[in-house]
């Protein structure tokens, strides 16, 4: 379980992103992130493993305590399996070396520059064949289609034995098919793993088809948040509308936050 309590996120240049929100993500489950363009979905979802530095609150993990300690992050981001939009993998480099990568967290820089143990290369050929592309392994990615570059990159995910999945926007360029698939493919593993999945989506339909608990975002405030299957027209009518009402003038997306600078983490 994570829970959020009173996190906001303020960025530089003074745009609330996130108001206030206090919530708890719970195992097994996969909750959507559904919000127009701007509403804070990114924001909240990559608070989740401060890639996103709240301004206030503070997020815990049950059995670590909270992020703000420099050890519980670390180990937070080693179990955090990331899926992003656009796969974030090393088109060159096989299915399976991309894999590997997820082990990385788990060895000391050094032993990283050498070929992973053997084990390591088990659980990243499990995990292949978990997401179905076991006769990829020695294929160049660059030349997978992108439903395959994007099971991959949740092979990745799998390979880091993650606490919990956080998906941004997993499916935004992939056709309506292929994007059923890579969305039942999480969670499905979230199911059989009995971990959450934290997915920011655009499309309504799939959130009613995937998720288990939908978060509505407008404007940076939660304005619904409950089980898919009671999401009701009304609802989605007033995360888009009040969303766009509320829409605050989108500040320049080539300014990146900084990644968390871990050496300015309190420490206890
Ligand atoms: N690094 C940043 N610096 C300044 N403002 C930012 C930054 N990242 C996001 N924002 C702003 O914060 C608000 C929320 O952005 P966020 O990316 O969380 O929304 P979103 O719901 O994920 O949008 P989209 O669906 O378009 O990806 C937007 O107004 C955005 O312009």
């Amino acid at each position: 379980m994570i829970r959020l309590e009173n996190l906001s996120v303020t960025y530089p240049g003074g745009l609330t992103a996130l108001s206030p929100t206090s919530l708890e993500i719970r195992r097994g489950e996969t909750t959507v992130l559904l919000g127009a363009s701007g509403a804070g979905k990114s924001t909240l979802l990559r608070c989740l493993n401060h890639l996103n530095r709240p301004t206030s609150g503070s997020v815990r993990i049950d059995g670590l305590g909270p992020l703000s300690r420099r050890e519980n992050l670390l180990a937070h981001r080693r179990r955090t399996g990331m899926i992003f939009q656009q796969h974030q993998l090393i088109g060159r480099l096989t299915a399976l070396r991309n894999v590997l990568t997820g082990r990385l967290g788990f060895h000391s820089t050094w032993r990283s520059l050498f070929p992973l143990p053997h084990e390591d290369q088990c659980v990243a050929l499990e995990a292949l064949e978990r997401v179905g592309l076991l006769d990829k392994a020695l294929e160049r990615v660059g030349n997978l289609s992108g439903g395959q570059q994007q099971r991959v990159g949740i092979a990745r995910a799998i390979a880091q034995r993650p606490a919990i999945i956080l998906a941004d926007e997993p499916v935004a360029s992939l056709d309506p098919h292929t994007a059923s698939r890579v969305l039942d493919l999480i969670r499905r593993i979230c199911t059989e793993d009995g971990i959450p999945a934290v997915v920011s989506l655009h499309q309504v339909d799939l959130a009613r088809r995937f998720a288990d608990r939908v978060i509505g975002l407008a404007a940076g405030r939660v304005v619904y948040d409950g089980a898919a299957e009671e999401l009701a027209d009304i609802d989605v009518q007033r995360i888009y509308r009040q969303g766009q009402a509320e829409s605050r003038p989108s500040t320049d997306r080539a300014y990146t936050a900084r990644p968390l600078d871990l050496a300015t983490e309190e420490s206890p």
